[in-house]
């Protein structure tokens, strides 16, 4: 499978960059979502790998050898790549089993061989028994596998999806995610994901990198973009959270005290946090409402939504200038406007400066 590099790649349209000077490492056999708001230059890069587009400045390596560059550019048909566009892109006069078979059929596989690979790839892509059909007669999510099925016949090293389930309803999604899951299990092939969901990034990839502007802003496994993101940008993109202007102080490595208006509790950090200002990410889980006088934060209930099972509550922290200090809170019950409450920290996050 495909170790792929991607070394200080720019690429611009019209004289606006779309991606800048980005650098990343995909191991080889790995799951990575590129994850970002429309526009970061997600599909720039996926096109980039693929080969449909050539680099202005940086290279691209697959397994050390340069596919594009300053020494020239590989073509798209020689680079082993497959790819899965959200637009399902099939053949509309071939079957289902014609469709996956298409590749070898160019190759000049045997017929028997063919007909072997292409049940077999129907079979990890959970479409058994649908060889015959005609594309047409297939769901979206469906039409989504023969896609799938397609790129696993034809052995690519490298399999890349751009925003693949955009398309579908919420139910086919969650079949689409295990489906996907298994395929990288079973298969251990190079995988690249576009998306701009990140429950999606989170729930397949094993690395995500976070995009902006054309930049990477973390490049990291999804446990700790969500438990120690590096910037406060990927703090607010990720999750439901607060960041909140607090005061901290050194506890040791890894850990800080805070004070955040009234409250003090104590964070996680990188290294050892220098004592002073800083921001501090509190998320929803790790946050109980507690009786008043506890060692807790203090503040006001400003807004309530109720978001089944629990009512998401933000408050208005006490002692902290309100722009800068609102906290989103689950409470069992829905609390009044207005009313006073405090709020106990069971752990937080200390967002580095930048
Ligand atoms: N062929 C092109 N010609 C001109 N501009 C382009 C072209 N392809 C991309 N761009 C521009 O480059 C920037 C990045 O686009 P890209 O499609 O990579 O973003 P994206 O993160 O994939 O967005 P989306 O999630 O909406 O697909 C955008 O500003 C886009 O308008």
């Amino acid at each position: 499978m495909t170790h792929i590099q991607i070394d200080t790649v720019t690429k611009a349209f019209d004289g606006a960059k779309a991606l800048d000077a980005v650098s990343l490492d995909f191991a080889s056999g790995s799951f990575t979502a590129l994850l970002g708001p429309s526009g970061c230059g997600k599909t720039t890069l996926l096109r980039l790998v693929a080969g449909f587009e050539r680099p202005d400045a940086g290279e691209i390596r697959f397994d050390g050898r340069a596919m594009s560059g300053a020494g020239g550019m590989v073509p798209p048909e020689e680079r082993n790549v497959g790819v899965v566009f959200q637009s399902y892109a099939l053949w509309p006069h071939l079957s289902v089993a014609g469709n996956i078979a298409y590749p070898l059929k160019m190759r000049g596989v045997s017929s028997g061989e063919i007909d072997r690979r292409v049940a077999e790839a129907l079979g990890i892509v959970e479409l058994g028994g649908f060889g015959a059909r005609d594309t047409s007669e297939l769901s979206g999510g469906q039409r989504q596998r023969v896609a799938l099925a397609r790129c696993l016949v034809a052995d690519a090293d490298l399999i890349v999806f751009d925003e693949p389930l955009a398309n579908l309803d919420v139910h086919l999604r969650a079949a689409m995610l295990e489906t996907f899951r298994q395929v990288h299990r079973t298969t251990g092939r190079t995988i690249i994901y576009v998306t701009h969901d990140q429950a999606e990034a989170l729930a397949l990839a094993d690395r995500v990198a976070v995009m902006e502007k054309g930049r990477v802003l973390q490049f990291s496994p999804p446990e700790a973009l969500y438990r120690a993101p590096a910037t406060q940008k990927v703090a607010r993109f990720i999750g439901r959270g607060s960041l909140l202007a607090a005061f901290v102080s050194p506890l040791g490595p890894g850990s800080a005290g805070v004070r955040c208006g009234e409250g003090e509790f104590s964070a996680r950090c990188e290294g050892t946090v220098a004592e002073g200002p800083a921001h501090v990410l509190l998320r929803p889980e790790n946050l109980r409402l507690v009786e008043a006088g506890s060692h807790g934060i203090t503040g006001t209930v400003r807004r309530v939504t109720y978001h089944g099972p629990a009512y998401e509550t933000e408050v208005e922290v006490s002692g902290v200038e309100a722009s800068r200090g609102r906290l989103i809170v689950d409470a069992p019950q829905a609390l009044v406007i207005g009313a006073p409450v405090a709020i106990a920290v069971s752990d937080a996050w200390v967002v580095p400066s930048a």
